[in-house]
């Protein structure tokens, strides 16, 4: 598939890794929920290399790196949930383009929406944080629908609710499962190079288009 900007009529934006660089705070809610439970804290690369399939996925994972039993990731969850939405947006910073790139979508008259595995609460308070949540129509998260990416489902319904069709919707994100998930939504996609893609380079995922910055697109 190749990328034709003028057939674009909307944008969906992944948030951690595309917008927001987000490790600080994983790395402080994660440490603050394994010293609650008397673990060691794992360190940031591993977070970085973990990070894009969902809170829950970030969790299991963690305990299990930090030698932390399988039947405490209920527990584990309370106390992360507590952390992370005392700290949310605290140790996370915009990347340099984002607010550029997304103005120059909007010049364009393009919809825009953002699609993440955070939880959809999570999500708004970051945006909201960070003054990118006036530009959003749609934002959905790793709870909103039945599944999450790389499952398609969460950019079909994103389409569905912006009102526009796959093939002019474009998915901008950072990971292979953003990729795989606008592939199989039939959506073009553009992937970031600065983002976390489990320790991969993001042109192993064939995306359309690799950018360095979101407003190198145009
Ligand atoms: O796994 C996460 O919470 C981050 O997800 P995102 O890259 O889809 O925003
Ligand atoms: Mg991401």
């Amino acid at each position: 598939m190749s990328l034709s900007l003028p057939s674009i009529a909307a944008a969906i934006i992944d948030l951690d890794g595309t917008m927001v660089d987000t490790v600080g705070d994983f790395e402080q809610a994660l440490a603050r929920t394994l010293a609650e439970l008397e673990l060691p804290p794992v360190d940031r690369g591993f977070i970085m290399r973990t990070v894009g399939r969902g809170s829950m996925h970030l969790l299991r994972q963690t305990l299990a790196q930090a030698g932390g039993a399988p039947e405490l990731l209920d527990t584990a969850w309370t106390h992360y949930q507590r952390h992370y939405a005392d700290i949310n947006g605290l140790h996370a910073d915009v990347y340099p383009g984002v607010l550029e790139g997304l103005a120059a979508m909007r010049a364009r008259g393009w919809r825009l929406a953002c699609v993440t595995n955070k939880p959809r609460a999570f999500a708004l308070a970051l945006l909201e944080a960070k003054g990118l949540l006036p530009l959003f129509e749609h934002v959905f998260g790793g709870d909103s629908f039945e599944r999450h990416k790389p499952d398609p489902l969460p950019l079909l319904k994103t389409c569905e609710a912006l009102g526009t069709a796959p093939a002019h919707t474009l998915m901008v994100g950072d990971s292979s499962n953003d990729c795989e998930a606008a592939r199989a939504a039939g959506c073009p996609v553009v992937l970031v190079s600065y983002g976390y893609n489990h320790g991969e380079p993001v042109a192993a995922a064939r995306p359309d288009r690799v950018v360095d910055r979101l407003d190198a697109l145009f």
